[in-house]
């Protein structure tokens, strides 16, 4: 679930550099991904200006390197893989010289990478230098761009590249991408499973653009008139404007339900539900079903705790909703980032230990709910239950706002595969045993649907694969499942050959100041 933002100035010969609203907005969206992150700009003369690698934002750039980031318009990227590897050199955004210098960034993941790789190799004879899925995009985009022949492109050729970019690409995604000296372009799946929003900043010289992975990033660098891109559709900003075209025919809007569960700020709003109410709805909902599950009078739970940081808003809500107190059991150490996006069950592991801390005077004696936005390996819960009951805790429920994940994701979540799921051939019971917990309570799919459906007459449906094993784009097969698992699964990516990283990627024009 990687993090795009881009940014446009109406002013091109504007003495400011739009690299230092990229960096702001990429700190914003950090959240979304943490282990490589790059811009590249574009300056006088079309010039692009690159600065990419692993790490989180505050480590892979400096303030001379953001400097050396001249221009006016520009694309950046956080990322958490989900295909290939962790090596650097799949850091966005990807270039290619030809047709016109393209910069590109990807949120999501292709279900048919193989296959668009066989064209590029067989078919195209385009150069592809890594395992990215996100390589594989930008050639396809190129290879179409490239058959208008033409010295210049116009809004025209790039709209209909796009449609070639539809008919072959399936999966999740949500793309910018930049054209030397030309502009923007920016297009959603035909299913909308990534987001992607933009929004205006009118200034003295005209209407600046700004487009991101989630509103937040927008509202923080004074843009306003936020717009989502629609499944299919896809839109290109230059000097002259914004202009948008429907590239496909859409098909089932149905964005990804674990946006709103774990990925997203809650005070961003997405696809026009504000996903720190659809928590506080999550919250209310899993309330009734504690109730359910324990009987109208015999809920026998003292206070109930949150993991820190996404299930607050949720956690409060359930204190509310069951009148019991609500209590901040386990402390964050806030300079610790996300465990669930970390690569490697080892750092997970670890990291769960270091980032949260109990405060024994919360669970001394009593019977304790704990409330987290979803179980997935299983890893934070059982952790989060022993330290509750090394702190004293007489029973320790656990309850979750998504239902159990039992299926891997393929659309930009790296669940690659079931086995590591820890509700996967389980009983509740066998979770809760298997975590440590007492009991363990789920929200009910249909109740998180309508957690955010409620806030949005025009969605109805969301890619809720990992629940159901439904998948929307309708390609995937138990072959493709398979591979995907014996490519990235934690196994095979221990087993895999280490790449040595060097901290320079080097390509485009370093700025020298005169
Ligand atoms: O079952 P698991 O595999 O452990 O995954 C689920 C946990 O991971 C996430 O927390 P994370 O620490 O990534 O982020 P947060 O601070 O935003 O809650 C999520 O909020 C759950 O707590
Ligand atoms: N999480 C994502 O959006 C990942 C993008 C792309 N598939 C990568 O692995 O780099
Ligand atoms: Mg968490």
């Amino acid at each position: 679930m990687c993090g795009i933002a881009a940014v446009i100035l109406a002013d091109s010969l504007s003495s400011e550099c739009v690299s230092t609203e990229l960096y702001e907005a990429l700190g914003i969206l950090q959240h979304r991904g943490q282990d490589a992150a790059g811009i590249v700009t574009c300056g006088q003369k079309g010039r692009l200006y690159q600065c990419k690698g692993n790490g989180m934002v505050r480590d892979v750039f400096n303030k001379s390197q953001l400097e050396a980031l001249r221009g006016w318009m520009g694309l950046s990227h956080v990322r958490y893989p989900t295909a290939g590897t962790s090596s650097n050199s799949e850091a966005q955004p990807f270039f290619v010289n030809s047709p016109y210098g393209i910069a590109f960034a990807h949120n999501g993941n292709l279900t048919n990478a193989q296959e668009l790789h066989d064209f590029l190799d067989f078919e195209a004879h385009r150069h592809v230098n890594t395992d990215s899925d996100s390589e594989l995009l930008l050639n396809i985009f190129a290879n179409h761009l490239q058959k208008t022949g033409k010295f210049r492109v116009n809004e025209e050729d790039i709209f209909s590249a796009l449609q070639g970019v539809y008919n072959q690409c399936r999966g999740g995604y949500a793309c910018m991408g930049m054209i030397a000296g030309f502009g923007l372009f920016a297009f959603r799946d035909p299913n909308g499973i990534r987001p992607l929003i933009y929004g205006e900043r009118k200034t003295s010289k005209g209407t600046d653009y700004m487009l991101s992975s989630e509103s937040v990033a927008l509202d923080a660098l004074g843009f306003v008139n936020f717009v989502d891109v629609g499944p299919g559709e896809a839109i290109i900003i230059t000097k002259d404007g914004l202009s948008k075209r429907q590239c496909c025919k859409p098909k089932e809007f149905t964005p990804c339900i674990f946006e709103y569960v774990y990925f997203a700020r809650p005070d961003s709003v997405m696809d026009g539900v504000s996903v720190y109410r659809s928590r506080l709805a999550m919250g209310e909902a899993l309330a009734k079903t504690v109730i359910r599950k324990f009987g109208q009078n015999k809920v026998d739970i003292d206070v109930v705790v949150p993991v820190p940081d996404t299930s607050r808003t949720a956690a409060l809500q359930v204190a509310t909703a069951l009148n019991i107190v609500y209590r901040e059991g386990f402390i964050k150490n806030r300079y610790i980032g996300r465990t669930f996006i970390m690569p490697g069950q080892s750092l997970r592991k670890k990291s769960v230990r270091r980032k949260l801390n109990p405060m024994p005077m919360e669970f001394n004696g009593k019977n304790v709910l704990i409330v987290d936005d979803s179980i997935v390996r299983g890893t934070t819960s059982r952790e989060i239950v022993q330290m509750a009951r090394e702190s004293g805790a007489k029973k320790v429920y656990f309850a979750s706002c998504a239902p159990p994940i039992k299926y891997p994701n393929v659309y930009g979540i790296d669940m690659p595969t079931r086995h590591e799921l820890v509700a996967y051939n389980r009983t509740e019971n066998e979770i809760a045993v298997e975590i440590g917990a007492d009991e363990v309570i789920f929200q009910d799919l249909q109740d998180l649907v309508e957690s955010v459906s409620q806030f949005n007459v025009n969605l109805k449906n969301f890619d809720v694969s990992v629940f159901n094993g439904c998948y929307i784009t309708g390609d995937i097969t138990n072959a493709y499942l398979k591979a995907l698992a014996d490519f990235r699964s934690e196994v095979a990516k221990d087993n895999r050959i280490k790449f040595v990283d060097t901290d320079v990627i080097g390509l485009h024009n370093s700025f020298q100041k005169e």
